[in-house]
């Protein structure tokens, strides 16, 4: 949802709506992770003479965190839908009260028919409570509410197996959770926002995810209509598979 530039891309988040509105219509419900707070926060405050990163990142996340939220409350409003905040840090999902107040909520959201969207709660998570990225956050979600299925969304259409941008390398299709590919991935060549992941994290995730019976899949999210056609069944991204 964010380009080179640093930019957010606001058709990239209508198409993610759109879709999630039809799956809506069929009484499919999602839960969406979505990052965008930091860059969100950049494009408001421009330059900042803070020199500490994890101080800078607090104060941009912080601006752009409701900005991320008014765009979607905007874009969900036009589909007649209500989204709702859920930003947690990786302690919350620690055994314990935080954890089942977040479930509950969770629980309770999605009998509303409230799409939840979270994002960690950048303000406050430095250090111990940061998760790696938000491919670790999704995948906890996914586990704690026992979600049907987990698309991990990128700029890519899925796994290569070899460098994406080399003619020789093709798309892998599926990936089993005890399969060792980590050498298809170049991380320095990294995707063209300003994320803390790449895809040697997304498809740890995603294995840890599927090892759960949580069927994963890494696709596309910039392609007009992935999560639709991942829910119909058609061959798009990555699967991971046990
Ligand atoms: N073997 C590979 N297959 C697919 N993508 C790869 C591979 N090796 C490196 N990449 C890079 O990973 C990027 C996707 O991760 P990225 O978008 O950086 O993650 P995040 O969204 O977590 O920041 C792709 O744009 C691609 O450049
Ligand atoms: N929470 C941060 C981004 C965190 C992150 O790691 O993002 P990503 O690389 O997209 O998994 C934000 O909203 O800007």
């Amino acid at each position: 949802m964010t380009n080179r530039d640093n930019r957010i891309v606001r058709p990239v988040l209508d198409r993610l709506v759109k879709q999630i509105a039809e799956l809506y219509e069929r009484d499919i419900i999602t839960v969406l992770v979505s990052s965008g707070s930091v860059i969100a926060g950049m494009e408001v405050l421009g330059h900042s003479d803070i020199k500490d990163k994890a101080s800078r990142r607090q104060v941009y996340s912080a601006i752009g965190q409701p900005r991320m939220m008014r765009l979607y409350y905007n874009i969900f409003h036009d589909y007649g839908m209500k989204c709702a905040q859920v930003l947690p840090t990786k302690n919350d999902f620690d055994p314990g009260e935080h954890r089942r107040n977040m479930q509950n909520c969770y629980e309770n959201l999605l009998s509303e028919g409230v799409i939840p969207i979270a994002n960690e709660d950048d303000t406050v998570s430095l250090t111990h409570a940061m998760f790696s990225d938000n491919d670790e956050l999704a995948s906890l979600i996914a586990e704690m509410i026992d979600a049907d299925k987990l698309i991990i969304l990128t700029d890519i259409d899925g796994l290569y197996d070899g460098h994406p941008d080399a003619d020789d390398s093709s798309l892998v299709e599926e990936v089993g959770i005890d399969e060792n590919v980590n050498h298809f991935i170049n991380d320095g060549h990294k995707g063209e926002a300003e994320g803390r992941g790449g895809m040697l994290s997304k498809l740890n995730y995603a294995k840890q995810t599927a090892a759960k019976n949580i069927p994963t899949i890494i696709a596309n999210g910039k392609s007009e209509n992935t999560i639709i056609d991942i829910i119909d069944g058609k061959a798009v991204g990555t699967k991971v598979e046990i």
